[in-house]
């Protein structure tokens, strides 16, 4: 099947590291006289635009029926939140794949897909493909505003969403993506945040049981491992997996915190009582009291939540 590439490109994604990299990756097509067609975005949300755009002029689903004719085959060239937003901008439209060249500062859904993320190298897998696999993502409806939406990576409320929150305004991104180093532009906003992020009443509802927690202090809902630029939330987490890991972390005191934040770092966190993890293909969360929320590194408003998750396959170029 001959392919037709259209490209959505975030130059400003890694703090406009990501501009050198599509050059990168548009040198490449055109050395191997790929013809492709590009559409960069000028504001934050332009991807959803696009994606919009393109699903009412040309993509379609696979398999072509068209004999003979080339697969229109979207291609983004961002970071987690670019994905996000086209992921959600498809919607429904499962049987479109989404093809992926990560040049974002964490990368999380490349590492959980075990995706190159040195965009040449993605860009040879994406040529090698000669047809597109299911994957999970998580689909969340959130009762309280009757928000409805998708994540490739995960879903947090508390602590992991109070960072992204943070580190959206700080000067710091920009500093650590400078050289490179979005995982610890992360850690360096984390221990910034941690000691003002409170305890705060959660309840867990996994296969018809409640479990309440009066002193939540993270939850996140994880689709694979890797959450905040390669920390591993739920190593054992699997994107190919139907089944939803939620992780909630008790508010404890910060000695102890940073201690199992050592234990994080070596993937040895799951072991300590402080730790819960359930496992399950539909989890509700519910938390009273306004806390921050983020999905795929994206700033979900604060406020109280009500939010049920499940999974859906849908098809990726990778
Ligand atoms: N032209 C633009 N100017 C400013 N922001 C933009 C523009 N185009 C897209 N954006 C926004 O950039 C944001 C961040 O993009 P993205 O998450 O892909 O990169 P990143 O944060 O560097 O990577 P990661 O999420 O993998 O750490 C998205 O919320 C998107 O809406």
């Amino acid at each position: 099947m001959q392919l037709e590439l259209h490209l959505i490109i975030n130059r400003h994604a890694a703090s406009g590291n990501a501009a050198k990299s599509a050059d990168l990756v548009l040198s490449a097509l055109d050395n191997k006289q790929i013809s492709y067609k590009d559409y960069s975005t000028d504001y934050p949300g332009h991807a959803i635009d696009i994606t919009r755009e393109l699903l009412k002029t040309t993509l379609t689903p696979w398999p072509d029926k068209k004999a003979n004719s080339r697969f229109p085959l979207l291609v983004i060239l961002g970071g987690d939140g670019t994905l996000h937003e086209v992921v959600n901008a498809l919607d429904q439209h499962f049987h479109i794949p989404i093809a992926y060249i990560p040049c974002g500062s964490g990368n999380d859904f490349a590492r959980g897909v075990s995706l190159s993320r040195d965009p040449l190298m993605a860009l040879e897998h994406l040529l090698e493909i000669t047809e597109p696999q299911p994957y999970h993502v998580l689909h969340y409806l959130e009762n309280i505003q009757e928000e409805e939406g998708y994540a490739t990576n995960n879903i947090g409320i508390g602590i992991d969403a109070a960072i992204v929150a943070r580190s959206n305004v700080s000067a710091s991104k920009q500093t650590f993506n400078k050289f490179k180093l979005g995982s610890l532009s992360y850690l360096y906003t984390a221990i910034q945040v941690l000691t003002k992020q409170k305890g705060f009443p959660l309840m867990v509802e996994v296969n018809g049981k409640s479990v309440g927690f009066d002193n939540a202090f993270l939850c996140t809902t994880t689709n694979h491992p890797y959450f905040g630029g390669g920390i591993a939330i739920v190593p054992e987490a699997d994107v190919k997996s139907k089944a939803i890991d939620l992780v909630v972390v008790e508010r404890i005191h910060l000695l102890k915190l940073f201690r199992l934040i050592g234990q994080l770092l070596k993937r040895k966190h799951m072991s300590s009582p402080y730790v819960h993890h359930f496992k399950s293909q539909n989890i509700r969360i519910v938390s009273t009291t306004s806390q921050f929320g983020q999905a795929d590194g994206e700033e979900l408003d604060s406020r109280p939540f009500d939010i049920q998750f499940t999974t859906v396959e849908r098809l990726f170029w990778l």
